[in-house]
């Protein structure tokens, strides 16, 4: 057997198979998780962990398998040169759908080092496996940053998949529930919060934080089950893994489970059902100075003492921050897995009837919606992404696509139509796979401008110019689709990828830091 190098009063040995197993109790604030993870993390010596508790509190053999993608040292500042004499740089980690990344930027927003993870669920699927995932690609991450970068490191913050939570023991940090995932629906628990919320209101959908909330409560919390159990969002699970702390989230991340940004609090009748006691009780504006670094994952990693973890967002709207898009009018369609909008509005709307919420950003309204059709049906029809590519730069984008879908990954739709039973359309298929993804292509551009179509109905201000971030912001021919359907400026923004935005996040945290420590 290995042994683990023991630190903090905890000792865990790889089995001969290269499973991580704990031998004992660890100390309370090390996040709880067993997994037996690929040998692959063995280089990585991350915090133990211990039994993996699912509600039939079984231990879950889970694997994560890990593969390192691409890693770019930036021209100049690469390999083990390090940021120029010690430079103060932030930290951004973006968890999306299909992988992780991240961005470690300097002051003037220079990119220092990036690097990203994909992860891939363990085989079986099941959802404690995704906590594995990404857990083990945090730490993977970590350790493919050049080593000479972190004793500069100054912030950290993650943004993850908005409405992903999960419930955990706050007691010994298990994982006790989830993780459920951003578009998973929970329509049992839909009465119930909709005799609690105000009508259409955000939470009043059922893929929304609330009713995965209210239907765990409703199996397994209200039994008296609920102890100790604290629910926490994707980001905030994994920022918890670098600092320790409970209770503590973004108003982003906390819009889904009822939280009201303009009031800056829980509103009144949240906080009067009986499961608001999971809530965390500190909703922070993100990028706010949270703690610092674990000790064991700071001398793990090489970080500095002063290296500070940051609140974080969600992912589309840290890919709005990168994009920097700012006034009303201009608006972020983040390409990824999914189609998120986020267009800057004077005007708040809420509507859960078509999948429309309203997020603060400082002093704006980011009004929007995601829907389920976009670059997962994409990968799901066509395979990787050089071949959509390739098949793209055979689309004249000047000419309109007669096909007509509706192009979903599966059934269900959350915006601008909140249907869970939506079908996908993709009938008739032509012979040609170019002619069928110019339909696709062209198909999710209708969506795009029906979404921002419905905001203007409903209140917020007209979109004026849309920049676009995520994987499918690289796609020339679907940018010119869009411009040609929207009817408005679109353009890929300078920086594409959430993980940058979470940078930014991580400066603006330094900053409020530096800010506090000086008053
Ligand atoms: N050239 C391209 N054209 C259209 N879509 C693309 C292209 N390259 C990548 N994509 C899409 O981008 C998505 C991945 O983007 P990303 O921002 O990483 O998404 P997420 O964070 O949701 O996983 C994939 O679903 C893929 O289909
Ligand atoms: O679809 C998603 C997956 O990438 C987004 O995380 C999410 O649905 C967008 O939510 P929000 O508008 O709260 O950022």
């Amino acid at each position: 057997m290995v042994p683990y190098p023991s630190s903090s009063g905890r000792r865990a040995v790889f089995s001969v198979t290269g499973r991580l197993l704990l031998l004992h109790r660890i100390a309370p604030m090390v996040p709880a998780l067993a997994l037996s993870v690929e040998p692959l993390a063995r280089r990585h010596h991350h915090p133990a962990i211990r039994g993996f508790r699912r509600g039939q509190g079984h231990a879950a053999t889970l694997s994560a398998r890990i593969t390192m993608l691409s890693r770019q040292d930036p021209p100049g500042g690469g390999g083990g040169g390090g940021a120029a004499g010690g430079t103060p740089l932030y930290l951004g980690i973006d968890f999306g759908t299909s992988g992780a990344r991240y961005s470690l930027i300097d002051r003037k927003g220079a990119v220092h080092s990036e690097g990203k993870r994909a992860y891939s669920p363990p085989v079986g699927g099941g959802g404690a496996g995704w906590a594995s995932s990404w857990r083990a690609a945090l730490f993977q991450l970590l350790g493919d940053i050049p080593p000479a970068h972190r004793p500069s490191i100054s912030s950290i913050s993650i943004d993850g998949t908005s409405a992903t939570a999960l419930i955990v023991d706050s007691e010994t940090g298990e994982l006790l529930a989830g993780p459920f995932l951003y578009n998973e629906s929970f329509p049992d628990a839909l009465p119930a919060v909709e005799a609690v919320a105000p009508a259409n209101h955000t939470v009043c959908s059922a893929s929304s934080t609330l009713c995965k909330l209210v239907s765990w409560w409703n199996t397994a919390g209200a039994g008296g089950g609920a102890g100790s159990a604290v629910l926490m969002h994707q980001s905030d699970w994994l920022l918890w893994l670098l600092h320790g702390r409970y209770g503590v989230s973004d108003y982003n991340n906390a819009l889904k489970v009822g939280y009201d940004p303009a009031a800056d609090a829980y509103p009144s009748w949240l906080m009067a059902q009986p499961y608001s006691r999971l809530l965390p009780p500190s909703v922070m504006v993100p990028g706010a100075p949270i703690a610092a670094v674990r000790d064991d994952v700071r001398s793990q990693y090489g970080l500095s003492e002063e290296c500070v973890v940051c609140t974080g967002t969600t992912d589309s709207i840290a890919a709005f921050l990168a994009a920097r898009a700012a006034g009303p009018g201009r608006a972020v369609t983040s390409l990824g897995s999914t189609l998120a909008v986020k267009l800057v509005s004077e005007a708040r709307v809420d509507d859960a009837r078509f999948g429309v919420y309203s997020h603060r950003l400082d002093g704006a309204w980011l009004v929007g919606g995601a829907s389920n059709a976009g670059g997962a049906v994409l990968r799901q029809l066509f395979g990787d992404d050089r071949r959509l590519a390739a098949l793209s730069r055979g689309i004249d984008p000047a000419a309109a696509s007669p096909l007509d879908y509706y192009p979903l990954p599966r059934k269900g739709e959350r915006f601008p139509v909140a249907d869970l039973d939506m079908a996908p359309r993709l009938e008739p298929r032509p012979e040609s796979d170019a002619e069928f993804l110019h339909g696709i292509l062209e198909s999710i551009a209708r969506i795009e401008a029906k979404g921002y179509s419905l905001l203007r109905e409903l209140g917020a201000t007209a979109v004026e110019e849309v920049l676009t971030a995520g994987g499918g912001a690289q796609n020339e021919t679907w940018t010119a689709i869009r411009e040609r359907v929207l009817g408005v400026p679109v353009r890929k923004a300078e920086q594409t990828e959430a993980a940058y935005g979470a940078a930014l996040l991580a400066l603006k945290g330094a900053d409020r830091r530096a800010g506090a420590m000086a008053s």
